[in-house]
């Protein structure tokens, strides 16, 4: 089976746990240079591709630490570039016996790399630098540096503080850099990495929607043979829009796509994700109402997790159920006379890319600090295999191939909504007449978002049900009702997160409307907490 790495020039970036390694395949991939990030303990035997040049991560280990993690000696042997960033500089230095010390001052923050002349008369700027001219401002954080650089390298760039802040080997395409190109505090980081991946490694810039589509299609098509079937859970949201109209492209009707109304959806979400799939977009979908056996299982449940647990095996069993349901008419039509349809081998999954980053990271998993409903075992017993396109994917390439596909655009720039709904944003016990309420200001406060023309400047907005009463005065009389919080942030990659400013006009007509119209709501809070220390979701 074709692998994406078999299909395009691969940057193989080697994780050694900096909280910036995904960073580095962002920047690759802005360059159209397919990047893939493997745990820095993974062995060169294991690697199955050939990578076009090889990048070494940041971490918060130190080289000399006893139990830091090291590269496979043999990725210096493979004869391919490698660049090593921070830690990767340090670890390669340590490798080819330069000496890496504790520095004096530790450096966290901007620092200026002047670029050095390298050779006689005509000299010139290595390479890695060309065309970036004799100083530029990058971002450092690191406590140790290099006090002697390995034989055979020499200095390439400088700051003040570091004279060895970036090494470059004297015949070998080997590069070393303390500081990070990675992070946007580094304004010409992207054009280090572009140097590094187009002109040094010699990557053909191949990676874009246009050439994936294609070649995933092919993919999909293989892995389903010719009549095998595939069901998808499809939410409306972007990922299984998207996910779905490409199997829908791949194999047409062998895919069905099902969505479950779990009665802790958005206000009238299950009617228009219905109408836009089966009008909008020709994919066969089913809306399943499974909403009285999600909202029974809740019944009385206060915790968060026990909620996500409750709601994600609610959804496995719905599915299998569809499953069986699509076979048993595919044999009642088969007894008819009709012809043998293939069996349903295949379930479509939404995951993205950071998705698989945090399970492979070196470290392992993070600590948990929410149970996603679809990461982490769901379906784990099934014999249903999976089958996940956007696996590699960010979320800004998912609307990019989105748009490709001719997914409406209201659709592609949608916030995220997640599986458990509105049950992690009722923080108490879930019942029929929190959930109304709570759509009700939802769509109020959603709806003045769109009018106000905001929607797109903001990544996630929606409203919170808190489970406490206040005291208020309407018409005169005492009122003593729930209180309903807004949370609306910006964000590139949801593992941070800023809360967003509001123009205040803005803010006074959403909790207007909303303590008008919704009865049960007196008072309306503004969350003004970023992530973290806090989340977005608040369960
Ligand atoms: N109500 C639902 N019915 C069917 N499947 C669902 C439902 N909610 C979530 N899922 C499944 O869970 C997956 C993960 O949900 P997630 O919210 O991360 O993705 P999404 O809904 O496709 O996109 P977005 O992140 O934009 O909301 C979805 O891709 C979909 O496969
Ligand atoms: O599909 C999902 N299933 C879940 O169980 C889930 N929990 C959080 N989220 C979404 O993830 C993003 C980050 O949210 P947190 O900061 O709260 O972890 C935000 O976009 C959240 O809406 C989920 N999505
Ligand atoms: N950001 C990094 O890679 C830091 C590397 C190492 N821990 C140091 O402090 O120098
Ligand atoms: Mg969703």
């Amino acid at each position: 089976m074709a692998e994406i790495h078999d299909q395009f020039d691969t940057i193989l970036i080697l994780d050694f746990g900096s909280q910036y390694s995904h960073l580095i395949t962002r920047r690759c991939r802005e360059h159209n240079v397919y990047a893939e990030l493997m745990p820095c303990t993974t062995q060169l035997k294991d690697v199955k591709f050939k990578p076009k040049g090889i990048i070494l991560s940041g971490s918060p280990y130190s080289v000399y630490d006893k139990d830091s993690p090291h590269a496979d000696p043999g990725i210096f042997d493979l004869g391919v570039p490698i660049l090593g960033i921070c830690y990767g500089l340090q670890e390669l230095a340590w490798q080819m016996k330069g000496k890496v010390e504790k520095c004096d001052h530790r450096e966290y923050g901007f620092a200026q790399v002047k670029i050095s002349q390298i050779g006689g008369e005509n000299a010139s700027v290595d390479a890695l630098f060309e065309g970036l001219g004799d100083e530029m401002q990058v971002w450092m954080s690191h406590g140790d540096q290099l006090s002697t650089p390995p034989p055979d390298f020499h200095v390439i760039g400088y700051t003040a503080t570091a004279p060895y802040a970036a090494l470059a080997h004297n015949s070998k395409p080997i590069y070393g850099i303390q500081f990070h190109p990675e992070v946007t505090h580094s304004p010409r980081g992207k054009e280090v990495i572009g140097r590094f991946i187009l002109n040094i490694c010699g990557c053909q810039k191949h990676w874009t929607m246009e050439e994936f589509i294609g070649k995933e299609i092919a993919r999909i098509r293989e892995i389903c043979g010719p009549t095998g079937r595939v069901i998808g859970a499809v939410s409306g949201g972007v990922d299984s829009t998207v996910a779905a109209k490409l199997m829908h492209e791949a194999i047409g009707d062998r895919f069905h796509a099902i969505m479950v109304d779990n009665g802790v959806l958005r206000l009238n979400e299950a009617k228009q994700v219905d109408e836009m799939l089966n009008k909008d977009l020709g994919v066969n979908l089913t809306v399943v109402d499974a909403s009285d056996l999600f909202l029974s299982r809740l019944e009385g449940v206060e915790d968060p997790e026990q909620k996500r647990k409750i709601i994600g095996n609610t959804f496995i069993n719905v599915f299998e159920a569809e499953a069986a349901k699509i076979e048993a008419a595919a044999a009642e039509e088969e007894k008819n006379g009709a012809a043998a349809k293939g069996r349903v081998e295949w379930l479509l999954q939404g995951t993205l890319y950071p998705d698989v980053i945090e399970s492979i990271s070196f470290k392992g998993p993070s600590a948990t600090i929410k149970t996603h409903h679809n990461v982490g075992g769901l379906l784990k017993d099934m014999k249903l295999k999976l089958i996940e396109p956007l696996r590699e994917l960010f979320k800004d390439e998912v609307r990019a191939l989105g748009r490709l596909l001719a997914i409406p655009a209201p659709l592609v720039q949608r916030h995220p909504f997640p599986g458990p709904g509105l049950a992690i944003r009722i923080l108490g016990p879930v019942t029929r007449e929190q959930v109304a309420i709570l759509q009700q200001a939802d769509n109020i406060y959603i709806e003045e978002i769109r009018k106000a023309g905001l929607y797109n400047e903001i990544a996630q907005a929606f409203a919170v049900l808190l489970p406490v009463k206040a005291v208020g005065v309407m018409g005169d009389a005492r009122t003593y009702e729930q209180v309903i919080a807004l949370r609306a942030v910006q964000t590139e990659d949801f593992m941070t997160a800023d809360w967003y400013v509001f123009p205040p006009e803005i803010l006074r007509r959403i909790s207007s409307r909303i303590t008008n119209e919704v009865s049960g709501i007196n008072r309306i809070t503004y969350d003004i907490s970023s992530k973290p220390p806090a989340t977005v979701e608040w369960l």
